[in-house]
């Protein structure tokens, strides 16, 4: 069983601390959803999870199975079996989907996957993912639609087999039968290969379908709140202020969002 575990995690971006001590654990086949106002620092941890040289960790710890994930460079912890689908993925011309995507499967295999296997595999995610079928043959994400993008970072998670999988608002720009066609797949992924997933999204609609195990709010660079799924619930017909009150906690005033009102979830308080 895959288990990343986060302890007392510390990130800076430009000598700013935005993550002030993060804990978590994620497990194969967990969904985790992870919620929180806008600018509080979720996308911040995934991408310091994965890597990304801008966010400085300057405190704590990431491990994998064990490995610290914190030593090894983005290609390693890829190929250790974590993935980020990202909230804004970039544009690469000049390399072909296909060949950026046989590229990424061969660096994590001794031997490298038949032309055959690999085409089969990518008509089957394409097909799944509803897209269109030249997408193979175009370079990565260019001249893509919103949509379109997402969709296509769905498609490389499905061929990666991830063992923990990071989604960064991959619902957003999602019209409504594409939003059911990406969690599908998601959901079918994890059936197939178990996998633990760290979800950040806004939307109720999107933890719908893939009912999370576990929800977390992101307040300020800290978990604040840890629950089940009612967490979300809770946040879709709530809103964040009510946070204020239930942990004497201030979020900053652009921040607030929904009308103020009391309540209880049976969430478990955490910071
Ligand atoms: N590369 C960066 N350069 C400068 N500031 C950054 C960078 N990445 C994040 N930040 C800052 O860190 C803070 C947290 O941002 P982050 O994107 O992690 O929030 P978030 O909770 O994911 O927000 P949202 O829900 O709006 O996506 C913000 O103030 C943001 O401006």
């Amino acid at each position: 069983m895959a288990e990343l575990i986060i302890k007392d995690l510390h990130v800076s971006v430009n000598d700013i601390e935005i993550l002030k001590g993060i804990d978590l654990t994620v497990r194969s086949n967990e969904r985790h959803a992870l919620m929180g106002p806008n600018g509080n620092g979720k996308s911040t941890l995934l991408q310091a999870i994965m890597g990304n040289p801008k966010y400085i960790v300057t405190k704590g710890s990431i491990t994998f199975d064990g490995q610290d994930v914190l030593s090894m460079e983005v290609d390693e912890r890829s190929k250790v079996g974590l993935f980020l689908g990202m909230q804004y993925p970039s544009e690469i011309s000049g390399v072909t989907n296909s060949d950026f995507l046989r590229s990424a499967i061969n660096a994590r295999r001794e031997k490298p996957i038949s032309l055959f296997k690999f085409i089969k595999e990518m008509d089957k995610a394409i097909k799944q993912l509803d897209m269109k079928p030249d997408l193979a043959h175009r370079f990565l994400n260019d001249g893509f639609s919103g949509g379109e993008k997402k969709r296509n970072e769905i498609v490389q998670m499905m061929m990666l087999k991830p063992q923990i999988a990071m989604l960064d608002e991959i619902d957003s720009g999602l019209d409504v039968d594409a939003l059911r066609i990406v969690s599908d797949a998601i959901n079918e992924c994890q059936k197939e290969n178990g996998m633990g997933l760290l979800i950040v999204s806004h939307y109720a609609r999107f933890y719908d379908y893939l009912k999370p195990t576990h929800a977390h709010i992101l307040v300020d660079g800290k978990i604040v709140l840890s629950s089940d799924a009612s967490l979300v619930e809770k946040v879709d017909t709530m809103g964040y202020e009510w946070i204020e009150q239930e942990l004497n906690i201030t979020l900053k005033k652009e921040e607030k969002k929904a009308p103020l009102s009391l309540g209880s979830c049976g969430a478990k308080k955490v910071a």
